[in-house]
């Protein structure tokens, strides 16, 4: 490995084809056997580090198709919180399941899971039959895993029925030195960032770029308006940036003073914070309260000179679910790719049939939607929003404080590459963009920023 990583900080990535590949490589697991761990407590309660390690496992042969990656960076998603408190399902399941589907497969059917949906690095050996890629080349990695042998894949690779999400409903995540991807998942690395710069808005940046932008998503168009809640966290630093960038106007939901800053460093000027102003839109466990989704709304017309949102970016779910639908203007769209705060949404359907609402049910992002998005920010229209990054050995420490929401943005894994800062090979393009790439750093040290 030692070898692999010189010839990358070399500058010689040419070399690695030639270059053995280790039989063993470091990443962070989950252990089928310890799925159990955490019965009987809240969600809250369960503590990713407890169940997720750090050990060495096999390296996985690239079969057709596939390509092993040299992992110079990784960052967190929210998705290795679920699978790390086993949430809302084992991710066992899924790996046992694909397995079924054929013998390639079956090397995923694993009593550890290697978990990572992010990865920048460099390629290291291309299995038979891939075109386009060449081992020493420096990429980064979307996390749609398709199979693509159905017809209902074909218009759009989100539909085939057996598309996963890599490192999370697949093995050999990046959460490791290495990684196995499919090559359809390849993407060349923006050249002004980092490694831990460029490995951070993969995953939440398609998502978002689908949900927002895309016709399979809420179709923005200049001039709207779009409610973003969660507008720091990870999908949502990317919505208000595709927002702005796309001529529409944010209204950024947050829940603190420091985040409402961060919105405005992107561009925002309106913003509400939600802790400030003490919305509770449940009375209790079973009652929503509509004078709060109203109080809600009023302020947000407040905000906008009275405009109702064209589209909600949604993705607390049950929380929030209920005012999404409310707030949103007549003929409006509530764009749904998750449910945080829990799956079982209700709402006033009145507000949606006499309103003519839609609500769109939206997942990760086809290989064009994750092209065009990773495009925008090697363009530098939209920026990495990474807060802190840690090293692999700090990964659990790292999911544990997104689980519990201390971060803001992105946290990066820093994987082979020695520290942070390494890989930028257009730095005049980086000079340009220098301040918007830093903004939500803390500038504290890594223990302080988590
Ligand atoms: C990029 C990042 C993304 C994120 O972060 S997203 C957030 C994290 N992800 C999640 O939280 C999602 C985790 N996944 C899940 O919770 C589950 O994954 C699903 C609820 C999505 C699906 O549930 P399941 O049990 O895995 O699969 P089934 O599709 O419900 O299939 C189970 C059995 O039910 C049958 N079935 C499905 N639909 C129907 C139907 N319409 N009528 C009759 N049967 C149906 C199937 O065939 C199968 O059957 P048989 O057990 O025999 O194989
Ligand atoms: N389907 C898909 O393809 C994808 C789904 N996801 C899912 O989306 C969700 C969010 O992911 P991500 O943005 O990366 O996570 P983050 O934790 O980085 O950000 C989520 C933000 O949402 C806000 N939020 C959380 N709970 C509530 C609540 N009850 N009410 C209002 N706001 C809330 C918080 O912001 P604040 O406190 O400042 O308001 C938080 O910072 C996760 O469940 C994840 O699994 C993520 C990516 C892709």
């Amino acid at each position: 490995m030692q070898e692999i990583l010189e010839a990358i900080l070399a500058g010689a990535p040419g070399d690695l084809g030639r270059l053995p590949v280790p039989e063993s490589y470091r990443g962070v697991t989950l252990h089928s056997d310890e799925v159990a761990m955490f019965d009987g407590l809240a969600g809250r309660d369960k503590d990713p580090r407890r169940s997720l390690h750090l050990e060495e496992v096999p390296t996985p042969q690239p079969a057709a198709g596939e390509v092993l990656v040299a992992v110079m960076a990784s960052g967190i998603n929210y998705n290795t919180v679920w699978s790390s408190i086993f949430e809302p399902l084992p991710t066992f399941g899924f790996l046992s399941r694909y397995g079924k589907t054929s013998p390639q497969a079956a090397r995923h059917d694993l009593p550890y899971h290697v978990l990572g949906s992010d990865l920048s690095g460099v390629v290291l050996r291309c299995g038979d039959g891939v075109a386009g890629w060449q081992p020493g080349e420096a990429v980064v990695a979307h996390c749609l895993s398709v199979e693509l042998h159905h017809p209902d894949g074909h218009a759009d690779t989100m539909l085939d029925p057996e598309q996963r999400i890599w490192g999370f409903e697949t093995n050999f995540g990046g959460l490791a030195e290495l990684a196995l991807v499919k090559a359809n998942q390849l993407m060349p690395k923006p050249e002004h960032l980092s490694w831990e710069e460029a490995a951070a808005s993969g995953l939440v940046n398609s998502t978002a770029y689908r949900q927002l932008v895309s016709d399979n998503g809420a179709r923005m168009k200049q001039g709207d308006t779009v409610l973003i809640w969660g507008a720091t966290g990870g999908l949502g630093s990317y919505a208000t940036q595709l927002a702005l960038n796309g001529g529409a106007t944010p209204v950024c939901v947050v829940s603190s003073p420091q985040k409402a800053e961060l919105c405005r460093r992107m561009g925002a000027t309106l913003v509400i914070d939600r802790a400030a102003e003490g919305y509770r839109f449940w009375k209790d466990e079973h009652t929503q309260d509509q004078r709060e989704w109203k109080r809600f709304g009023a302020r947000v017309r407040e905000l906008t000179g009275g405009e109702d949102p064209d589209i909600v970016f949604e993705h607390p779910g049950r929380e929030t679910f209920g005012a999404s639908v409310y707030v949103a203007r007549r003929g409006g769209t509530i764009v749904s790719c998750a449910s945080t705060s829990g799956y079982e949404h209700t709402f006033d359907n009145r507000y949606l049939w006499m309103h003519l609402k839609r609500i769109i049910g939206t997942h990760f992002a086809n290989y064009r939607e994750a092209w065009a998005a990773n495009r925008l920010v090697a363009k530098g229209q939209v920026h990495p929003t990474l807060s802190a990054v840690v090293p692999l050995e700090r990964t659990a420490d790292a999911v544990e404080a997104v689980h519990q929401g201390r971060h803001q943005g992105k946290v990066g894994v820093l994987c082979l590459a020695p520290r942070e800062g390494l890989g930028v090979t257009d730095p005049e393009l980086r000079a340009d963009h220098e301040p918007a790439i830093n903004r939500f750093r803390t500038g504290k040290p890594v223990s302080a920023a988590l």
